[in-house]
């Protein structure tokens, strides 16, 4: 503890570090973990125009496909590359826990913490132009800023985003298949369809929205409970459905054919694996940590968020589908705990082999079959990352 002590780091961060057994030295060691961007596909031709631009030759990362590396303090974002939505950055573990999910051509999507939009931007990429993606995030704010990436590297095409709560969030995705079932129901609101969004809708759709609370259907999600749609592009489905459509309750057995292909749920956590979050606070002060980070009672509620974003995405996946949790924190509590708990209380949930991860430069989480990311092994930023499928019982 002694030795510790003289780190430049506050005490109470140091002794959240020994209370969960983590290594103090990523932490005070000159930080060399380098930064990392995806080339958005198209934009390969582009290469050595953005080499020399920002005048740094881009180290591809083999184990990672359309990821480069770059030095950790060089900066993009005044490069004219990221103004055009060429590169965006993302963090190679992040990268890794998205390819994880085996993204596949008409897989419907669901993000369900997806603020600030990194691993959406992704998904969105590698879905192109079929199947759709929702984001959902607690965060109005940051959820904004995700439509705000999305639009701006016109990703948004088959997304659609809503500010909710992921614990309780229970929209399928919107197939052919639903919208027959929901119209044979009789929707009273089949008029009132989506028409293209534009950035007025959606305080126009707050207003009528909580006019109309009255007329909500009892077989319909109630109006004012509604999560809030912020953003949907052209062809992820909302365009000409009705509310009613959109925002049906489907019971559990339909879920396992009607819900999700693919989950991710990349879940709050204290951030401490990605040291330059860390190293923010001597900006923010560090005395906001305790309280952002550290407080104990936080960290208590931190898990059991975990475990219901984690329970709820399961719910919202379909029978064969496939679900990748993942949190930037490095402590046991927060990753193998909630993983543990989970599998002890839903049996017809299994731990699944990352294949690819063969090729990756992790290591083995506390339990077989997770992966554990970090700047000493890695090179990355510390990620935890398990993968599940939804079996029939
Ligand atoms: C680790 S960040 C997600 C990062 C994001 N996946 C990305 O790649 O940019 C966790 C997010 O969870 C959101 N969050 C916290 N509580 C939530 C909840 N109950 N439901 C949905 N989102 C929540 C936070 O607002 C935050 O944006």
């Amino acid at each position: 503890m002694e030795e510790i002590s003289k780190l430049p780091l506050p005490e109470a961060f140091l002794n959240f570090l020994q209370a969960n057994g983590l290594d103090t030295s990523i932490y005070t060691t000159s930080d060399t973990t380098p930064r990392y961007i995806r080339l958005k596909p198209g934009s390969e031709d582009d290469l050595q125009e953005i080499e020399a631009e920002i005048n740094c030759k881009l180290q591809r990362v083999v184990w990672l496909p359309g990821f480069y590396s770059l030095p950790p303090h060089l900066q993009i974002a005044n490069s004219r590359a990221y103004k055009e939505g060429k590169i965006y950055g993302i963090d190679a573990a992040s990268g890794a826990a998205v390819l994880a999910l085996n993204i596949s051509r008409g897989d419907h999507v669901l993000d369900l913490c997806a603020a600030p939009g990194a691993k959406l931007c992704m998904i969105s990429d590698l879905l192109g132009d079929s199947g759709s993606v929702t984001g959902v995030d607690i965060a109005r704010h940051r959820l904004a800023a995700c439509r705000t990436m999305l639009q701006k590297y016109a990703l948004g095409d088959r997304c659609r985003l809503f500010v909710a709560d992921g614990t309780t969030f229970s929209l399928i995705p919107v197939t052919e298949h639903s919208n027959s079932r929901s119209c044979e129901s009789g929707c009273q609101e089949k008029e009132d369809t989506f028409k293209e969004w534009t950035s007025r809708r959606p305080w126009k759709e707050r207003k009528k929205a909580s006019k109309a609370t009255k007329h909500a259907a009892s077989a319909f999600v109630a109006e004012s409970d509604r999560p809030e749609l912020i953003f949907y592009g052209r062809n992820s489905g909302v365009l000409g459905i009705s509310k009613s459509e959109l925002y049906q309750i489907v019971c559990s057995c339909e879920v396992l054919s009607c819900g999700y292909d693919k989950v991710l749920v990349d879940a709050e956590c204290t951030h401490d694996g990605s040291i330059r979050h860390i190293q923010k606070f001597e900006h923010w002060g560090w005395d906001t940590l305790h309280q952002r980070v550290l407080n104990a009672e936080r960290t208590d509620s931190l898990t059991n968020l975990q475990f219901k974003l984690l329970t709820n995405g399961f719910k919202l996946l379909r029978l064969g589908g496939l679900l990748v949790y993942s949190t930037c924190s490095l402590t046991v509590s927060q990753n193998e705990d909630v993983v543990e708990r989970f599998l002890k209380e839903n049996a017809s949930a299994e731990l699944q082999e990352i294949e690819a991860a063969k090729d990756w430069p992790c290591k083995s989480g506390g339990i077989l079959k997770t992966l554990r990311f970090g700047p000493v092994t890695s090179q990355t930023s510390g990620l935890f990352v398990a993968k599940f499928t939804k079996l029939a019982l």
